[in-house]
């Protein structure tokens, strides 16, 4: 299968301090994969980066072989895409927003979500609990039809029982032919969804691989992740 994200030798630098270095990385099309890292890694950074929200980085980042930003980032749905909304809008003017923003955003399939996840429309952002806000942005995130979905941390400060409707909804609405990477600090929660990992640290992807070639070897997801950290990780 063809490959939707390519990224060759990605160095980023942020305030005279390096983030990324040298980063390449391939991920075809279909597939969930983690991405796995300490605090500080460079998780986040690395998904703004292929969103198209960081930008003035080295090296090349494409998505459906595509380099340009606006037509990159066309093909990339990010849950961190609602950090600039104004914070007094209701859910169902988010809603009307992201439609205007992205012409695959499919507001039937938005109200879908936000039901099966208890979002009410009129609600202000403002109003919305930490947990509310993670779903609203799961759910304009997968309301999209992309070739790329990025989910940072999606499941922070969720209770058990919203996990599984969240999860439940991850893999009803990803399409097909589409690739997810997920960041999540509980490995567990995700590691029956995964077909490959990968892992970042200092400051760069250290592995990457296929899921069922971990559990073959005997090893859980967690405990493969674990290994890599077992020395520590400096976070400057
Ligand atoms: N604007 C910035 N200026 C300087 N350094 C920054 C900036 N933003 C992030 N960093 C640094 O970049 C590094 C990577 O941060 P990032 O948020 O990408 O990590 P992460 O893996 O997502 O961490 P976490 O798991 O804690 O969310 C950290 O050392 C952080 O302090």
């Amino acid at each position: 299968m063809s490959d939707v994200l390519t990224i060759e030798n990605l160095s980023y630098r942020r305030n005279w301090k390096t983030i990324l270095t040298d980063v390449s990385l391939q991920l075809p099309a279909g597939q969930i994969i983690g991405l796995l890292g300490a605090n500080g890694a460079g998780k986040t950074t690395l998904m703004r980066l292929i969103a198209g929200s960081a930008v003035q980085f080295k090296g090349q980042i494409q998505v459906g072989g595509q380099t340009a930003l606006a037509r990159r980032k066309a093909g990339v749905s990010y849950t961190g895409q609602l950090t600039d909304i104004d914070p007094r809008w209701k859910v169902g003017q988010i809603a009307e927003l992201m439609a205007q923003l992205h012409p695959d955003f499919r507001m039937a399939d938005f109200l879908q979500l936000a039901d099966l996840l208890d979002l009410q429309q009129k609600q202000r952002f403002n109003r919305l609990s930490k947990g509310n806000q993670r779903k609203l942005a799961l759910a304009v995130t997968m309301a999209r039809r992309a070739q790329l979905y990025l989910l940072d941390e999606p499941f922070d400060g969720i209770d058990v029982m919203t996990r599984k409707a969240m999860l439940n909804s991850i893999v009803r609405w990803l399409p097909d032919t589409a690739t997810m990477v997920i960041s999540d600090h509980h490995v567990t929660d995700i590691d029956q969804l995964l077909d490959a990992v990968v892992v970042i640290k200092n400051q760069t992807i250290v592995a990457h691989a296929a899921a069922d070639a971990i559990r073959e070897g005997g090893q859980s997801i967690e405990s493969y992740f674990e290994q890599f950290y077992e020395g520590g990780e400096n976070d400057d």
